[in-house]
């Protein structure tokens, strides 16, 4: 997904979007590309090894596979391992690109037998277009109106049988037909230190980087979950190893260029600072709604939702009440303010 970047000259260092075209090609470079290389997400690399090879034996197409989570996560790179693994071509569009029905049949009536159809940002697809896949992806077959006016009529076209692929950062707001005809349903979670590490250790050997075990595991600790993320830091990392060094990334190394770019130990930058602070000095530690914590720092509400929150939740700083957003004893320790004895809603914390 792309990010509002307008408030600020310059690209997050922690952002999880790719921030460049050359940044893309990096990244497909590091890209893992079977799913023994995926490191993480055990669950999900299980279940899609077993109905792979379940579906190469019956030489059937996979189920349709919806991929969410936060950006950089994996998604894309899970799409080109089903396809690689399943043997198959990997045809990609993404929601907002295809505008008109006639879009999606050209690339439907191209597949072949059992290929993969990747949609990123399947969220974004508009209705006209949706209503087409529908019967696509049931019954392998379209309905399409050919010519105009009173000559107009419907032809239905069979198609070779398929797998979509789906990848969405807000599973939420998929329309429930759509959803409901994915037969499989794969939630990315945030990464581990220890995963982190390993992605960074063999993102290093791939970029020729020489790096210390302390070394990665620094990296990986502010990281914020995300292999992306990883591996952005790397790069930068390295770039100061052979500036300020001997291009050897040691711990030492690593944390003074973390410092640097205003990463801090556990990996939050100027944003996420940002949001926390105005949920706990702007608005009393919260309850503040997704509206007003956007207008107050300047940044989009569905980035605020898409990408600042979900590792703020996940690691325990932020709650997401009924009510609005709540900063939890965590995040008041973090900047080194005393919480309150009780949450907004009059419970005690427990964790004081
Ligand atoms: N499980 C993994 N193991 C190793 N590297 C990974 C893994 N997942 C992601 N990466 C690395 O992180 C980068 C970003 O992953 P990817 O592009 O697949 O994320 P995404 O979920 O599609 O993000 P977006 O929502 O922005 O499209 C990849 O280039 C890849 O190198
Ligand atoms: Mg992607």
């Amino acid at each position: 997904m792309s990010i509002q970047t307008d408030n600020f000259t310059e690209q997050r260092i922690i952002d999880a979007a790719p921030s460049s075209p050359n940044e893309e090609a990096i990244e497909r470079a590091l890209r893992p590309k079977l799913l023994d290389e995926y490191v993480g997400q055990a669950k999900i690399r299980d279940q899609l090894e077993i109905f792979i090879s379940a579906a190469r034996k019956r030489q059937e197409a996979l189920d349709h596979t919806l991929l969410f989570g936060p950006p950089g996560l994996g998604k894309t790179t899970l799409a080109n391992i089903i396809a690689r693994e399943m043997g198959v071509n990997l045809r990609q569009t993404s929601g907002p690109v295809l505008e008109r029905p006639g879009d999606l049949a050209a690339l439907l009536t191209n597949l072949e037998a059992n290929d993969v159809l990747f949609i990123d940002e399947i969220h974004r697809l508009s209705p006209v277009v949706e209503e087409i896949l529908y019967p696509a992806l049931e019954d392998y077959q379209i309905d399409i109106m050919i010519g105009e006016g009173p000559a107009a009529r419907s032809v239905k076209l069979d198609l070779q049988p398929f797998t979509l692929v789906g990848a969405t950062t807000r599973a939420g707001m998929l329309t429930n037909p759509l959803r409901d005809r994915f037969g499989i349903v794969a939630r990315l979670e945030f990464y581990t230190v220890p995963e982190l590490t390993k992605i960074v250790t063999r993102s290093a050997a791939l970029l020729k980087a020489s790096i210390a075990p302390e070394g990665a595991a620094e990296i990986a600790r502010r990281a914020r979950g995300t292999p992306r993320i990883a591996n952005r830091l790397l790069r930068r990392v390295r770039d100061y190893a052979e500036v300020k060094g001997n291009g050897d990334i040691t711990q030492q190394i690593a944390a003074d260029a973390l410092v640097m770019l205003d990463v801090d130990t556990v990996g939050f930058d100027v944003m996420d600072r940002k949001l926390l602070e105005a949920v706990l000095y702007k608005f009393g530690g919260g309850p503040v709604g997704v509206g007003n914590l956007s207008a107050a720092i300047g940044e989009a509400a569905d980035t605020i939702e898409d990408v600042l929150e979900p590792y703020l939740i996940q690691q325990g700083y932020l709650q997401r009440t009924p009510r609005g957003r709540v900063a939890t004893p965590a995040a008041y320790k973090h900047f080194g303010a005393t919480p309150p004895r009780t949450s907004p809603n009059g419970e005690l914390w427990d964790d004081l």
